[in-house]
């Protein structure tokens, strides 16, 4: 069995390869950082520090690294042959992914099991939107060939991985808790032999639950930490408005929750109770920079924010937590991020009406559209 994973970053090493390397998968890493593919294919192996309650070290080995920058045609020939696709990239760039996917997919012969895709990335969905990004870079007809080839699970990923040390190497650090969550309904008979993962046929309480819980949760620490002049994610939750802030937020989300996938109150809260105490794992440092990295992405519509909020909203239930963590998020503001950049940017540039529709997808008619008009003017009154 063979798998090729694209993003060898922390959660490529730390989650995805480990549990695929653990699963007797031939894995293959592919990314466009030269240095990392250098170094992982010069070492052939890597260690994977898990910290927390049970501290464990296991090593990963016997993979090859790839650098589908500049070796096209040896990724897309991986690919042939693979069983599995994975990514750990980012969800905004999987559409660079979705050429190599494609290409491998035009390779494989038509007789082989179809190639089992699933993008681990934060998002709702995201395995379905790297299966748009391909279909809309093939002509109609030969799309209808291509996906017989392949089958589309959607994931929810949860494993944290900070930043880690440079000094680090190869090695990554991660709690030693971790959740990976697949739609079994694609596969149907075919499900992948990944004893590690949880096969469901009801992705969207799964991956609501941990965006809108672990997500919501780490961003409106990040967010409200930041505004807070907190630079890690201990010093933030150490801060007890900020930590009323998350718990607040989360009681909201856990609400929705409840109310729309008829999760038990009882079983919520501790899923709840057990988040906060994974953020304060004191071995495993983070930042507010990572955890609150590009907030344009974190403000979008179906995102951790804006997403439980609209549908709360929906609901006539209230967002007022979340609305402290979206006022706190346009605070948010690192030279290093270029996305933070570009949202301080709009911020001077836009109207409030536009930046909400423009930035959140909200539209005007949309129950929470005039309580962000109002967060964004009140930043907007700051930065004059
Ligand atoms: N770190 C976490 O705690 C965590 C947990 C769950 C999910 N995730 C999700 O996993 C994804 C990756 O996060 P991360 O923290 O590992 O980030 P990261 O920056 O450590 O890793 C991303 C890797 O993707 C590579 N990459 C970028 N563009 C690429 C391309 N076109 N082709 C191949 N490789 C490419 C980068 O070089 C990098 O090595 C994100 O979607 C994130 O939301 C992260
Ligand atoms: O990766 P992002 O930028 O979507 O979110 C930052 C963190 O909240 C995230 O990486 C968590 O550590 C992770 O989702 C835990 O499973």
């Amino acid at each position: 069995m063979k798998a090729v994973h694209f993003g060898a970053g922390n959660i490529g090493r730390g989650f995805v390869g480990l549990i695929l390397h653990r699963a007797g998968y031939e894995l293959v890493f592919a990314d466009v950082n030269a240095e990392l593919i250098d170094a992982l294919a010069a070492a052939g192996h890597y260690t994977v520090h898990e910290v927390g309650a049970q501290p464990r070290d296991e090593r990963v080995d016997g993979f090859r690294a790839l650098n589908s920058g500049d070796d096209e045609d040896g990724v897309r020939a991986e690919i042939a042959s693979a069983d599995i696709v994975t990514t750990a990239v980012g969800p905004t760039l999987l559409r660079f992914i979705a050429p190599h996917i494609v290409a491998g997919l035009r390779q494989r012969l038509a007789n082989a099991a179809p190639l089992q895709v699933m993008a681990c990335e934060n998002a709702i969905n995201a395995t379905d939107s790297l299966r748009d990004q391909m279909r809309a870079i093939v002509d109609a007809n030969e799309w209808k060939e291509l996906e017989k080839r392949a089958v589309f699970a959607n994931t929810a990923v949860d494993r944290i991985v900070p930043g880690q040390a440079a000094k680090a190497g190869l090695d990554v650090t991660v709690e030693d808790f971790f959740e990976w969550v697949i739609d079994a309904e694609p596969f149907g008979e075919a499900v992948p032999a990944i004893p590690d993962a949880t096969f469901v046929l009801s992705l969207a309480p799964y991956i609501e639950r941990k965006l809108f819980t672990v997500n919501t949760g780490h961003a409106t620490a990040a967010y409200l930490g930041f505004a807070a002049g907190a630079s890690t994610l201990s010093d933030a939750l150490a801060d007890p408005a900020v930590a009323a802030g998350v718990s607040a937020a989360l009681a909201e989300t856990s609400a929705l929750l409840v109310a729309k996938h008829g999760l038990d109150p009882v079983v919520q809260d501790t899923y709840r109770q057990k988040i906060l105490a994974r953020f304060a794992n004191p071995a495993l440092p983070d930042t507010v920079g990572r955890i609150g990295r590009q907030p344009l992405r974190k403000l979008s519509r179906e995102e951790r924010l804006i997403g439980p909020a609209a549908q709360l909203a929906e609901r006539s239930l209230p967002s007022v937590a979340l609305g402290a963590a979206i006022a706190a998020a346009l605070r948010f503001d690192l030279p290093d991020d270029e996305q933070s950049v570009e949202l301080q940017q709009k911020l001077r540039s836009l109207g409030a009406e536009d930046f909400t529709r423009s930035v959140t997808g909200l539209a005007l008619e949309h129950p929470l559209f005039p309580a962000i008009v109002s967060l964004v003017a009140q930043r907007q009154a700051e930065l004059a």
